[in-house]
């Protein structure tokens, strides 16, 4: 089946998102949803006429996603208190508490959600975020995903700052089939925010950090070449041959969520980036075996930067 690729139609989409980031306002690219009366955003447990959206969300202009729950609502803490708001616990409360799909924690201008693991969970929260920013009439929303990946050649606790989000071919695209059809999408990142934020890193000094590609996979052991899964067909030499060939073409990182994230964030229009630390090095192993107080660490890394960041944008001391 040949695909359709969005060469063509994706030049044409940016021209119609440049023209939409002149408003500052999410694109949403669906005629249907001006004709439903009423949009119930089902994994959020959130809706148009069971809430007042604009009133709870317009201020938004920083959203944080990350796969774990317990991250996220650490990080609105840290967010919470860092934007000088305090550091009660009982002033952060699950906006999506009536589901437990995701959570969902607002610091001020900042909103914090967790997606889960993978594209398909990433993608259907994206679905109902973008309609959310929509339906508040936010503006100017950046997005950054802050998460955990494998390293390729990296010291561990290296930070990576994704330029392009490659799929298991090295290739910058996401592939998704719609009906009966392959779409495919481009998974460029907005450079003008990856500088910015390496900037930001440098400012800091607390940490490596680096640019480089994401190689976005769809399974976390056979998918990104672990020897170590239930089910592996592999040599481990052929793992490292793999590994060295996503390293040439200028990999640095492995994780589940990069390349769709990047995807429907460009074609809606808003300003997003990729920030992942990394827990391992995969040319050494695959197994996560380090402390616990060491990830704790780790997994800080990117919410320090993105802390560090939010705050510059708001001309607070950091
Ligand atoms: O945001 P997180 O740390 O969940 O991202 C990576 C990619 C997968 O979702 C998961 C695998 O452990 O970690
Ligand atoms: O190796 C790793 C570590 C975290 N997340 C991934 O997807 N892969």
């Amino acid at each position: 089946m040949a695909p359709i690729v969005a060469g063509k139609s994706s030049e044409a989409a940016v021209t119609d998102i440049n023209g939409q980031l002149g408003s500052g306002l999410v694109h949403i690219r669906n005629p249907h949803l001006d004709l439903m009366s009423e949009d119930i955003l089902y994994h959020f447990g959130l809706g148009t006429k069971t809430h007042d959206l604009p009133a709870m969300f317009s201020d938004v202009k920083f959203v944080c996603v990350g796969g774990s729950a317990n991250r996220m609502k650490a990080f609105a803490l840290f967010i919470h208190k860092e934007l000088g708001y305090g550091s009660d616990q009982n002033n952060i409360a699950d906006i999506c508490a009536g589901t437990d799909r995701y959570c969902m924690f607002k610091a001020g201008p900042v909103l914090a959600i967790s997606h889960g693991m993978g594209i398909p969970s990433i993608s259907i929260m994206l679905h109902e975020l973008i309609k959310l920013l929509h339906h508040a009439n936010c503006r100017d929303v950046v997005i950054i995903r802050i998460g955990t990946s494998g390293g390729i050649g990296m010291r561990p606790g290296t930070v990576i700052i994704t330029d392009t989000a490659v799929d298991a071919f090295f290739r910058p695209q996401f592939e998704l089939t719609v009906l009966d059809k392959v779409v495919i999408r481009s998974t460029e990142l907005d450079k003008e925010l990856i500088q910015e934020l390496l900037l930001c890193s440098q400012e800091i000094s607390q940490f490596n950090t680096i640019v480089g590609h994401t190689m976005c996979t769809y399974d976390f052991y056979e998918g990104q070449g672990r020897l170590d899964g239930a089910l592996c067909s592999f040599s481990s030499q052929d793992k490292f041959d793999y590994l060295m060939r996503a390293c040439s073409a200028g990999v640095r990182n492995i994780e589940m969520e990069s390349s769709v994230f990047a995807a429907m964030c460009r074609l809606c229009g808003l300003k997003a980036a990729v920030v992942c630390v990394t827990l391992l090095d995969r040319l050494q192993g695959d197994q996560i075996n380090i402390p616990h107080d060491v990830l704790a660490d780790y997994q800080l890394r990117p919410q320090i930067l993105i802390a560090a960041f939010i705050k510059k944008h708001l001309g607070l001391n950091t």
